[in-house]
């Protein structure tokens, strides 16, 4: 087995010593929840959204004045065996839909306010193709979780992750498959639409990644560069700035769940301040948040990613503190 290479070793260290939540603060929340004029609890999981914000806000009267929903686009070398319904070029063209507010995520953004930013991640150099070499270099992966660290410089209250780039959820499923054992077929999915012939496609090409890489996959960071896309990597950087600086995470889908599952299988503790917005109709990502020990806040049928079931997990919360903030104490 050979050592982590070095360039990892700050992230790893971010990872392990990760700030606790304030209890305090969730104390003071559960105290004001009691005196609302409503009986004990029948609010249900939307008090409880109150009590994460405060937890990881570390606020005993949390606030949402920057909500921010983040997606990260990247290409993949691998979407070259025909894995996706769509062809590399639509990545581009997705990015291009949502800033000019044409995407679903922009539309739920827009009407809930809620700032959206897109991150750009070198679209025109799409990462290795996973079943013949790794996806990155060991300092490029390193790189740009270090670049995903940005997305929380502009201090949002709240982060959501979610993804564009065709042949993300090919990706996703290796990384998957590499934390948890299992076969490509155990955790391809149809991804943006594809039909049977693709699938197996996709199944196979994710044996190969995993056969190509066997060996190579003895930590989470390694993982994520031999398999991972730049969306994930960058995902991750984002996940563990908001951990140190005190901002609340939602995740999206199947793609932004891969970033959450490198960082659980280095410190389980790491991903606690992250909500899991919705389980996706993408097969198996039901399967993956019961392995990070979590339970998705919605269950309404999209397979979409990009970020629209993070926006939507956003706008529970906003409903939820608003209620907090604003409702009579009896
Ligand atoms: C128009 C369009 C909008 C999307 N919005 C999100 N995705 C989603 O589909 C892609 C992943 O699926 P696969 O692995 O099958 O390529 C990602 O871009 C993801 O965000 C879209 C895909 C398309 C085509
Ligand atoms: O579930 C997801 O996140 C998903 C599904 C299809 C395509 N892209 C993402």
């Amino acid at each position: 087995m050979t050592a982590l290479n070095p360039a990892f070793a700050d992230i790893v260290e971010l990872l392990t010593a990760v700030p606790d939540g304030d209890e305090a603060a969730v104390a003071a929340v559960r105290q004001r929840n009691a005196a609302l004029a409503k009986p004990v609890g029948s609010l249900g999981k939307l008090e409880q959204l109150v009590e994460f914000l405060a937890r990881w806000q570390h606020r005993s009267a949390p606030r949402l004045d920057n909500p921010m929903v983040t997606i990260f686009a990247g290409n993949h070398g691998l979407a070259a065996h025909a894995v996706s319904a769509y062809a590399p070029e639509a990545t581009a063209q997705m990015v291009a839909n949502m800033t000019n507010g044409g995407s679903a995520v922009s539309q739920i953004c827009g009407l809930h306010e809620i700032n959206l930013r897109v991150f750009e991640l070198a679209l025109e150099m799409p990462t290795g193709d996973i079943a013949t070499e790794a996806a990155f270099e060991d300092k490029m992966a390193a790189a740009t979780i270090a670049y995903g660290m940005e997305a929380v410089a502009g201090k949002p209250d709240v982060i959501g992750l979610g993804d564009v780039g065709v042949g993300s959820t090919t990706s996703a499923a290796a990384v998957f498959a590499a934390l948890y054992g299992g076969t490509g077929a155990d955790w391809a999915a149809r991804g943006s639409g594809l039909d049977d012939a693709g699938l197996v496609r996709k199944a196979g090409v994710i044996d190969q990644a995993l056969s190509v890489h066997a060996g190579a996959l003895n930590h989470p960071l390694e993982v994520l560069a031999r398999l991972g896309g730049r969306e994930v990597a960058a995902m991750l950087g984002a996940l563990i700035a908001a951990r140190h600086q005190k901002v609340p995470v939602v995740i999206d889908g199947y793609v932004a769940t891969a970033a959450a599952a490198i960082a659980h299988a280095v410190n389980p503790q790491a991903i606690e301040h992250c909500l899991f917005a919705h389980v996706s109709d993408a097969g198996p990502h039901g399967r993956v948040i019961a392995h990070l020990g979590q339970r998705p806040l919605l269950d309404l049928g999209l397979h979409l990613g990009e970020g629209a079931g993070a926006a939507l997990g956003i706008v529970m919360i906003k409903t939820a503190l608003h209620l907090h903030a604003n409702m009579a104490t009896a």
